[in-house]
């Protein structure tokens, strides 16, 4: 990345992800895709390779491409089929496939243009792909922009769990155009303000706060209010995975809301409740197990209820079976948190601290059942 005098001008704020040699720029700002300047320093190779889907490449593929051939001699791109039903073992072969029909050799560098799937899908690929070339995350939601971009989590998902075949690998860069979140749709936008309302509670209670007084600017898509959020979450982000880059400890805080979430996910069927939605219901669940384990107060678990209603979020989860409770508890015993057989969870306190403690089976399936229609 060039210094910081010579950023290029669209970028409002630059937040460092500090990874010894594998650290590298966030930058977020407006108008960064069509800037040439964006993409000085990346590494140099013959090959650039965009791997996108069918929504997102029709929409800002060719911008990207026309950036990028200031800086590689060929630019191709890889559309995949959009949807969460479609992060699996036959779109990873796409890109693969893809990938040898062009010859591509092992310095081609790989840009993830969409959401987190194809950013998580484009940074297993590259992890894999002669070993490991070069990527660069163009986060195209606000959850990608917030969250999946950053940190280096790459996966597929199994029927039987989330994520659960995968790896850490870092990006060579982030790049968050906020403008490209006009065309976003509104329940994408939504589930993208779960992964943002989720560092409050477990790392910043000033930015809660922040959260209530402008959680309707940012559902507008207001870009000043969008701006701030994206900067603190990366910033959040960034400081957590500084500290503990493949999840031994400290990490897992950024799972709060998961292991509930990822049961919903698998339980209804992948693509049915979005990412972002399962997280910001797993958010309710984690809270209120919280609260009946005396960590939290029933003011702070219903003033984070009514912030994820307002984000236009589901809070009440969905029955998975007759036998409700032990289906979810099924579904979370895959979770990686679980160790020798026992489920953890990232639990809040009334002071921005988040824990990771096992819970009892009765009391999380008195939980379920208390938080599902
Ligand atoms: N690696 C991580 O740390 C991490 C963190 C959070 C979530 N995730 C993963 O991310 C995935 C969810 O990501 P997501 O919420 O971005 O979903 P997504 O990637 O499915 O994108 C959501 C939808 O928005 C469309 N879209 C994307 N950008 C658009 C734009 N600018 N304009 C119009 N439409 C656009 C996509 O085509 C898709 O239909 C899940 O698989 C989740 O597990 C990973
Ligand atoms: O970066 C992390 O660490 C996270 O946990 C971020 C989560 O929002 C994200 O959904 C992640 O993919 C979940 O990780 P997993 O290890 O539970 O699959
Ligand atoms: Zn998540």
């Amino acid at each position: 990345m060039p210094a910081s005098n010579s950023l290029p001008s669209a970028v409002a704020h630059q937040v460092h992800i500090d990874l010894g040699e594998r650290s590298y720029p966030i930058l977020i700002g407006s108008g960064l895709l069509d800037d040439p300047d964006t993409w000085r320093g990346l590494p140099r190779a013959a090959q650039a390779v965009i791997v996108t889907n069918d929504t997102v490449g029709p929409l800002y593929g060719p911008r990207l491409a026309a950036a990028l051939s200031a800086q590689y001699a060929q630019v191709h791109t890889v559309a995949l089929p959009d949807g969460e039903q479609h992060k699996t073992w036959e779109s990873l072969n796409a890109i693969f496939d893809a990938l040898l029909a062009r010859g591509c050799d092992r310095k081609t560098v790989l840009f993830a243009l969409g959401g987190g799937v194809v950013g998580d899908m484009t940074g297993f690929a590259a992890a894999c792909y002669m070993r490991g070339v070069p990527f660069v995350q163009v986060p195209t939601t606000l959850l990608a922009q917030v969250d999946s971009s950053v940190g280096g989590k790459t996966a597929i998902n199994h029927p039987l769990g989330k994520n659960m075949i995968g790896a850490f690998y870092q990006p060579r860069r982030v790049v968050c155009d906020l403008a490209v979140l006009k065309t976003l749709p509104a329940r994408e936008l939504s589930a993208g303000l779960a992964e943002v309302i989720k560092y409050g509670p477990i790392h910043d209670l000033a930015f809660l706060d922040w959260l209530e007084r402008h959680i309707d600017e940012l559902r507008r898509c207001d870009e000043s209010a969008l701006a701030h959020a994206v900067r603190r979450s990366c910033e959040i982000k960034a400081a957590v995975v500084g500290q503990d880059e493949r999840e031994s400890g400290l990490r897992a805080i950024l799972n709060f809301g998961h292991t509930f979430g990822h049961a919903i996910e698998a339980g209804l069927g992948y693509g049915q409740w979005l990412h972002g939605e399962a997280v910001g219901c797993g958010m309710v669940m984690a809270a209120t197990l919280s609260q009946r384990l005396g960590l939290l107060s029933a003011d702070r678990r219903e003033r984070l209820r009514a912030l994820i209603e307002r984000a236009g979020l589901p809070t009440r989860g969905p029955r998975l079976a007759a036998d409700n409770a032990a289906r979810y508890l099924a579904l979370m015993r895959v979770d990686k948190k679980a160790e020798a057989g026992e489920m953890r969870f990232v639990l809040v306190d009334d002071h921005g601290q988040a824990h990771v403690r096992p819970a009892p089976d009765a009391l999380v399936a008195e939980v379920i059942e208390a938080c599902c229609d």
